[in-house]
This record gives C-alpha cells, structure tokens and sequence, in this order.
C-alpha cells in the first residue's frame, strides 16, 4: 500500500524538503520518456492501473496523436526506498515533464531550473542523438545532477553495453553508472526510483523568508482559468494569500492552491522546494508568464529570480482564411488560442492576393504548425499560411532602424546593413555522412564551429546557421542525406549581417505580394526561377500573353510567360490561298493586343494556394526530431 499524499508529514505544505527530491526526464524524441513516466506513476502508485492509459501526461489531442510533449506538467509521486541501506525511507518526488523540441527550449530550461536532478534517458537501440546533448548541456548549465539511463533493454537490437561506454565518456562517469530500464516492462525502473532519491540532491532554501515560487509553466483551462505551475524557492505561500507576478507588480487573489498526483489535489500551502500549481482566475497566460517570480503581496520578496525572458517570436508567416467570411471567425479563435499561448503574436494584415488575414509570430516551426493545426481541427477553419519567414533588421542609409516581420515592409531606400538571426546547430552522424551534412551545411551558408568524435563513428558537428535556412527543409535534407541517421537540435545564437535582397514576383507586371520574399542575394535568381516556374504551370493560359518575372527592385532576374489562347481562326479555311490565312492570323494579333491593354491576369486562388503550401514545406522540417 503506497503512502498516501495528503495525511501526515507527506502532506502539502508541510513536507520536510529534506525528503523532497524535484526532478526530470531529458531525452531525444521517441526515447521512451512519456513511457518511462507513465511507469513511474503506476509503480508509486498515484495512477490506477486499471485507469491506466499510455502516455497519461500527455493531454493535449494532438500530442497524443503526435506522440510528442508540448506542455510541461509536474506530478507528485510518494516513493519509499525499496533496497540498500536506505530501504523503507519516504520520499517525495516531483517529475517535471519537459516539453522535448526545439522550438520550446525556453520552456525547458525553467522547467530545468524547476529541479534539483535530471534523468538522461537513451534509447538503448539508438544511442546518443542531438537532442540528447542539448538536454544534456541545458542540464548542466542548470547545475543539475544527471543520472545517465539506457532505455529499452527489452528491444532485441539493444546494445546497452556499446551506449554506456559511450554515455560514460559523455558525462564522464563510469559505463556501469548507466542505470539500465525498459518503460514498456518496468524493468530496472523501481532502482531508477531508488538512486533518484539516493542520488538527487533535496531542494535548499529558506522557510522563513518572504516567499518566492518561480513560474514554470502556466496553462489555460476552460472552466477555471489559468492555471500556473510553480516551484517554491523560499519561504511559503498558503492557500489565503493574495500573490504577486514580481515582473508586472500585478496581485491576484488566490482560489485555489495544490499539487497534481497525477489530478489536481487542493492543498493548504506550498512550503520551502515543494511543486504544485495556482489558480487565480485570470483568463490570459500573459499574466503568469513562464520564467516570472511569484510573491506574497502583504510580505513581498524583494528580488526578483534570475533567468525571465519574454518570449520572442522567432519565425512569422501570414494566416489567411481560404474562404473570406471566416475571417471574423479566425479573429476569434486566435483570441482564444492566446489565452493559453503566450509565445503566439499577430495582428492584421491584407495581402492583394489572398485577402484579409493575419501575420502570425511563432516561436518556431512546429510552434507555427500546432497553432494552424487548432485553428483547424478546434475550431473548423480552412486556412492557407504564407510560406514562413524569420525577423530581418535593416538598417537604412539614414540611420533608421526597421524590423521586418513581412517582406513586404522591406524598405525600398538605400539599405546599409541588413542583418538575420542565427542558430548555433548541433548535428550528430554515423562518420560516414560527416561529408554529405558538411555539403548540407556549407550550401546553407552554415559556419563550422567544431566537431568531435563521441565515439568510433559518431561525430558531432556544431555550425553556425542563419535561421532562414533551416526552417524549410533543412532537416527533410539531412534526414535524406544520412539514410535518417543524422540528428539535428538548435538554439538561437543572436544574428549576422548577410547580403540579404528582396525578391518580388510580377504577373503581368504587378507585383504580387505574397509571394515577395527576402533571400541571401546568390539564392536571388533560383528562388524566381522556381516560383515564376510553378506559377506556369498553374496559372491557366488566359486570352493574352502573361509575363510571369521575378524582379530585385527594377532588375528582372528571371522570366516566363504563360502563352495566350490561340484560337484556331483558320479552322474553317482548307487548302487556298495562303495570304488569306495571313490575313486571318494579323486580324487575331491586333484583336489581342488590345485585350492586353485592356487585359487583367485572372488567377485563381487555387494556384496561390497551390503554390504556396508547396513552398512552405509542408511543416515537414518542424516534425519530430
Ligand atoms: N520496446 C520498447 N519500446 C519502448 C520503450 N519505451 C518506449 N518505447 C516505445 O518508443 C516509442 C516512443 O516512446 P515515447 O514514450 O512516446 O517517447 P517520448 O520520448 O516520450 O517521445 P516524445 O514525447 O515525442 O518526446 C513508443 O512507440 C513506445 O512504445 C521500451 O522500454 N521498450
């Protein structure tokens, strides 16, 4: 019978920290961290086996459709030692769940400063991938404690001897230090449960002092509002206190205090390292913000923890409804979406093209991808996105600073500096493709930072990247080139001055925005050809000519033309005179150079929207990692 949670020393509020052991599971994508947490509910015993379902923690439809982690959750679990010296002692743990991709390194690193300790877990069958090492270095950097773990022993292709050496020589720490589990059978996960408290350090701080609880997630819910996730530093916050967000000043009443194990459990207080959650009643995310300090309003902490960022949206695209009544529609349901969003931005925008809409800011690719997804499935909307761009600064000859979210805001004076925003990538591969992904890399006017040999035939390589270049693509392309053995992770490096221009596409002449795009000047003249070559093709021929031109400024860089309709004028005239059927053919030329005077493209939306989603990659770059 496990201990229960809310009688006694156990109870909310009134744990001892010393027993409190705060923790977390970092791991590359499909690693088994969602299996492995599901494990550890069952064994402490806060889930019921029989309303036991995979990955319980992840509730979100799509990340259960997806098979990935988008929102962080902490759950409190009661564990007592089962074997060694310490056999029978209680313990308290708190499993922070990470959210596992790229786009969300913030998140994961308050969720990191959350704990004391971090499980890295590697698929025995996989080894070591750049996910892994990203976790790993954030872990580090957080000064956390790290107990290495080889998952899926029970997979015949394991090799879990070969991954510890490995593992070993990446932490520096003995292959046998590798704890050794399967989340599918449980094995080895009641000794993970023991060396977590064995080895995890319990939380310090101090219980007397004004109180401070770092936010490290916070959730919109239907019924009660937002709901923030905390972990308390210092001092207590109980259930009758009124609190404040230290970043913004604002106090907010509190309804509701507790801890999930694994639903919500109301609770008195939260005292010195505990982890639980707080209602208030605010209806927006922006108000608890990840990364802020929560305090008491009537004995408020003077200083703030360290480490709050806004977030910053890093990649901005244009959502257009496809039919243009549901535009007040898509208004409301992006109102929505940013209650539990903090991260999303946007605001109005019209494109000649495709109508009224709006330029979206994401913080990354698969960021922009769930948002479109809800939009979509949550609230029946048929949306086209512009193909995704990143945050330009130009700097104009005159001094004046513009940031450009769309490239239609690109200025058209003299630009002196224009510069684009960088990542620092980690890619690992098996040696034999170290050749194709440098090829992959430099083509992406990728900077190589340093590579290293984990072992016999894995390499590390580490570049700088401009982020434009890996947001479309990039990643399908290194997949395809290293047979999928090859794995990437990023992280925002601040940003480089580049010969950046501004493409435009003329039909006919006018420029069609939605199509215009800022590219490195030598990928200028490809990136018209393609785009004024897919419009052929789906552009239908019209009564005239169409000249289809891709344009830097006034300098056309590439051309098609969709040829005119001819109509057979000569059809009804057999053999005869051939300057009759001369005669025929000159009416029909003056005929349609009048209508090219007179004449408007008429394109259908179809062909935009065809050539568009094409372009945008289909948010196959932003999949799983
Ligand atoms: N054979 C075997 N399969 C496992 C084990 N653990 C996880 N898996 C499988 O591996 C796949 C990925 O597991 P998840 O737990 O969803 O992986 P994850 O790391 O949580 O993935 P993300 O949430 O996307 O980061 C699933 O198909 C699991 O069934 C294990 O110990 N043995």
């Amino acid at each position: 019978m496990p201990p229960t949670l809310d009688s006694g020393a156990n109870a909310p509020g009134a744990t001892d920290p010393g027993r409190i052991r705060n923790f977390c599971i970092i791991a590359h994508i499909d690693h088994g961290k969602s299996t492995l947490a599901d494990r550890m509910l069952q064994l402490t015993g806060v889930v019921d086996p029989r309303q036991m379902r995979a990955q319980y923690l992840d509730r979100m439809d799509i990340e259960r459709e997806r098979g990935i982690t988008i929102k962080s959750q902490a759950v409190r679990m009661p564990w007592t030692i089962r074997e060694g010296d310490q056999a029978g002692e209680h313990a308290v743990l708190n499993m922070i769940d990470t959210p596992g991709h790229v786009d969300f390194t913030y998140e994961v690193s308050r969720s990191l400063a959350a704990c004391e300790g971090a499980v890295l877990l590697v698929d025995a069958a996989q080894g070591i991938e750049a996910q892994t090492l990203a976790n790993l270095y954030l872990a580090l950097e957080n000064d956390l404690h790290v107990i290495p773990v080889l998952n899926k022993i029970d997979l015949p292709a394991a090799q879990p001897e070969k991954y510890a050496e490995e593992l070993a020589h990446l932490i520096g720490c003995q292959p046998e230090d590798c704890i050794r589990v399967s989340g599918k059978t449980g094995d080895g996960v009641p000794y993970l449960l023991d060396e977590i408290v064995r080895q995890f350090k319990p939380p310090v701080g101090v219980a007397d002092a004004p109180a401070r609880a770092m936010i490290f997630d916070s959730v919109y819910d239907v019924y009660r509002g937002v709901v923030t996730y905390v972990r308390v530093i210092d001092g207590r916050i109980s259930a009758r206190d009124r609190i404040k967000m230290m970043s913004t000043g604002a106090v907010h009443e509190l309804l509701e205090i507790g801890v999930i194990s694994p639903e919500m459990q109301k609770a008195d207080a939260l005292g010195v390292g505990e982890v639980g959650y707080l209602i208030t009643g605010v209806k927006d995310v922006r108000q608890s913000r990840v990364g802020d300090t929560v305090t008491i309003n009537s004995r408020p902490a003077t200083e703030a923890l360290g480490g709050y960022k806004d977030p910053k949206p890093m990649v901005y695209s244009g959502l257009y409804p496809i039919d243009g009544s549901d535009y007040p529609n898509l208004r409301d349901a992006l109102d929505k979406l940013k209650l539990n969003d903090a991260a999303l931005t946007y605001e109005p925008e019209t494109s000649g093209a495709l109508g009224f809409g709006f330029r979206c800011g994401f913080l990354g690719l698969l960021h922009l991808e769930i948002i479109r997804e809800r939009l979509e499935r949550e609230f029946n909307l048929d949306l086209i996105s512009t193909a995704p761009n990143v945050v330009y600064r130009a700097i104009q000859e005159d001094g004046v600073e513009v940031v450009v979210t769309n490239p239609s805001e690109y200025p058209t004076g003299k630009i002196a500096e224009v510069y684009e925003p960088t990542v620092r990538a980690t890619v690992l591969t098996p040696n034999d493709y170290v050749g194709a992904v440098m090829e992959l890399c430099q083509g992406r006017r990728g900077n190589l930072l340093g590579m290293d040999y984990l072992s016999a035939d894995r390499v590390e390589l580490r570049y700088t990247l401009p982020l434009a270049e890996i947001i479309f693509d990039f990643f399908d392309q290194l997949k395809s080139r290293t047979k999928g053995y090859a794995s990437l992770d990023y992280e925002p490096s601040g940003e480089q001055a580049s010969e950046l221009v501004k493409v435009d596409i003329l039909l006919h002449g006018e420029p069609v925005d939605a199509f215009s795009a800022i590219v490195h000047k030598d990928k200028a003249y490809n990136y018209g050809v393609t785009i004024a070559a897919k419009l052929r093709n789906l552009i239908p021929r019209q009564q005239f000519e169409v000249p289809i031109q891709a344009a830097i400024g006034s300098r056309v860089i590439a051309r098609e033309t969709i040829r005119a309709i001819r109509k057979d004028v000569l059809a009804k005239c057999y053999g005869g005179d051939i300057s009759r059927k001369r005669k025929l053919l000159e009416k029909q030329k003056e005929g349609k150079k009048r209508m090219k005077m007179v004449g408007r493209v008429e394109v259908p939306q179809e062909a935009f929207i065809a050539a568009l989603s094409s372009d945008s990659g289909d948010g196959k770059a932003a999949g799983k990692k």
